[in-house]
């Protein structure tokens, strides 16, 4: 079958909202929104195709698009060869000029409308570039140790590079508790962590970035108003968390665990499978140990979530570093 080569530009304005456009009728796919583009002609550089397309498209003089990503999509129809450009400049209004419907969004609102289905990995792409650096993160639960091991071996992970904390409460904390978990959070964001809250409504006021959520609060329709991610076991379940707004999913158990030794695992295989479907960027969960992460990361994982392997090593610093060095080099 012949290839199409298609140029499209993920335009972003100043407040991080990206471009996105409804396919009329008359077209392949209409009704799915699109990032605004289209079939480069004989003779064209794909750069070239997009200026043309996003000028008669929607008015714009696009200058210094950055090359993003170049994708190859079969559709029953065709197979296209898209090349994504980012766009931060432009002049010129964006309006549908043939008409077409467009709408600035956050890239966690796209998930909620129906996209053609080669662009989820990119909608995954743009929540990733998001998420904290290095995308590891550690799943702190208070209960699993007295207090002052917990906050020593805490300070010594951040203390050791990580920058992003889920904060796990399954029991709700006594007042004595909950001030020393306050002032975690507060130091972990000072330190340039991100500090995701697990917890019960009513949500405890400490300092956080975000809300984590599992999928049960999810499926019992707890709605946060603020930056969440979602703990997911299934596929029902990702999209739920995507059509919701959710920045970021854990799918778990990638592997089977110590903690949960007769649990089915996914594998990564079929975890594979589910990150190619997803237009949330996945955390791999369940038995990553510092050695497995280079398979988790194969498997289509952005980043991934330890819960035991951190906190009650016998040194949380060594541990967190031995994790870290997948991104660090
Ligand atoms: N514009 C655009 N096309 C995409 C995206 N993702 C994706 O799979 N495609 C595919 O790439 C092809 C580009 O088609 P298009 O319909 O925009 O082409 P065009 O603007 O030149 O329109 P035309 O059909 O009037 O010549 C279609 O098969 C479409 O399904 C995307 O984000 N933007
Ligand atoms: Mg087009």
């Amino acid at each position: 079958m012949l290839t199409v080569p298609v140029a499209t530009g993920i335009i972003e304005d100043a407040s991080g909202r990206l471009l996105i456009s409804l396919r009329p009728e008359g077209k392949p796919w209409p009704g799915f929104w699109e990032f605004p583009g289209g079939k480069v002609d004989p003779g064209e550089t794909p750069e070239q195709a997009l200026v043309r397309e996003l000028w008669e498209e929607l008015g714009i003089t696009v200058t210094a698009p950055e090359s993003f990503r170049v994708l190859d999509y079969t559709y029953p129809e065709r197979t296209v060869r898209l090349h994504f450009y980012r766009v931060r400049h432009w002049t010129g209004t964006a309006h549908g000029r043939e008409g077409q419907e467009v709408r600035w969004l956050y890239p966690w609102e796209i998930p909620a409308l129906e996209c053609l289905p080669a662009n989820l990995r990119i909608t995954a792409e743009a929540l990733a570039e998001a998420l904290p650096q290095p995308p590891l993160c550690l799943i702190a639960d208070p209960d699993r140790l007295p207090l002052l091991d917990f906050r020593k071996s805490l300070e010594a992970a951040l203390g050791a590079g990580l920058r992003w904390l889920v904060l796990r409460c399954k029991t709700v904390p006594d007042a004595p508790t909950a001030a020393v978990l306050s002032a975690l959070c507060a130091e972990a964001l000072a330190q340039g962590a991100q500090v995701y809250l697990n917890h019960s409504d009513p949500l405890p006021d400490w300092p956080r970035s975000g809300r984590h959520l599992t999928q049960i609060q999810l499926d019992a329709g707890v709605r946060p108003d603020a930056a969440f991610g979602v703990s997911c076991h299934d596929a029902v379940g990702l999209q739920r968390a995507a059509r919701l707004g959710a920045r970021y999913a854990f799918l778990s158990p990638i592997f089977v665990t110590p903690s949960h030794p007769g649990a089915a695992a996914l594998e990564p295989q079929a975890f594979a499978a589910m990150a190619a479907e997803s237009s949330l960027p996945l955390i791999a969960l369940g038995g990553v140990t510092a050695a497995r992460v280079p398979v988790a990361l194969a498997a289509g994982a952005r980043g991934v979530a330890v819960l035991s392997g951190i906190l009650e090593a016998p040194d949380p610093a060594v541990a967190t570093r031995a994790y870290l060095q997948h991104w660090n080099g």
